[in-house]
């Protein structure tokens, strides 16, 4: 029987909605450090490149300088808050069926995100998740984060190598897997600005249940 295809899943704007609590801990930050809130669509928005790149992103766009004398205290705000910030998150529709069943399949399975590892690992078990995904490959956990290869590269090895699917939501993904030369399954649903076609995905999908389909057909002889 051929190898189940391993699946290796971004987080944010992938599986899980959680714009609304990136937008809630940007904005303690924020009010921590005596700087103005910023809409929800502003925040999401910057979602996608990592903690260091949204709190410069955020810095911003309030009018401070992002490598400026603010951006320690922010971060330090931000990353306290953001280690538990699950109340506000909800998972993709059909996300947690087709999980289970992809996993009871046999498909290896690891997470490839830009949030850092903490409250990754908060969402997944906040979710009941984090026994379908031995591997999560965050943000901090390497020198480099995504669009960087090194993270996917490194959940792939971690894996057991093989033919894999990466699947994710934006721009980072897209280039992360374009650079790893790995396939790449785009979720439109998530917080991607660019036009699908622009990203050039082997394959996009907006509901989950439509992803067991495209994983059997690219698994050699079906799934
Ligand atoms: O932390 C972010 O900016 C986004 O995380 P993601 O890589 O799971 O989309
Ligand atoms: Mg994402």
């Amino acid at each position: 029987m051929a190898r189940p295809v391993a699946l290796i899943f971004d987080l944010d704007g992938t599986l899980v909605d959680s714009a609304p609590d990136i937008h809630a801990t940007s904005n303690l930050a924020l009010a921590a450090i005596g700087l103005p809130e910023l809409p929800f669509e502003t925040v999401r928005g910057f979602i996608g490149g990592g903690v260091p790149h949204l709190i410069g992103a955020l810095l911003s766009a309030v009018g401070e300088d992002p490598d400026g004398p603010k951006r320690r205290p922010m971060s330090r705000a931000f990353n306290d808050a953001y280690a538990h910030a699950v109340d506000l998150t909800v998972l993709f529709p059909h996300v947690a069926e087709v999980l289970a069943a992809l996993h009871a399949q046999g498909h290896p399975m690891a997470i490839c995100t830009n949030k850092p590892v903490e409250p990754a690992r908060a969402v997944l078990d906040h979710f009941g998740l984090d026994a379908m995904f031995p591997v999560v490959v965050g943000g901090d956990s390497l020198p480099v984060r995504k669009p960087d290869p090194a993270p996917l590269v490194h959940a792939l090895d971690a894996l057991g190598g093989g033919p894999v699917l990466y699947v994710g939501d934006s721009e980072t993904d897209a280039a992360t897997a374009r650079a790893a030369r790995l396939p790449f399954a785009l979720f439109t649903e998530g917080y991607r600005k660019t036009p699908v076609a622009d990203l050039s995905p082997e394959v996009a999908f907006s509901d989950y249940r439509e992803l067991a389909g495209l994983v059997s057909a690219l698994t050699p002889g079906g799934a």
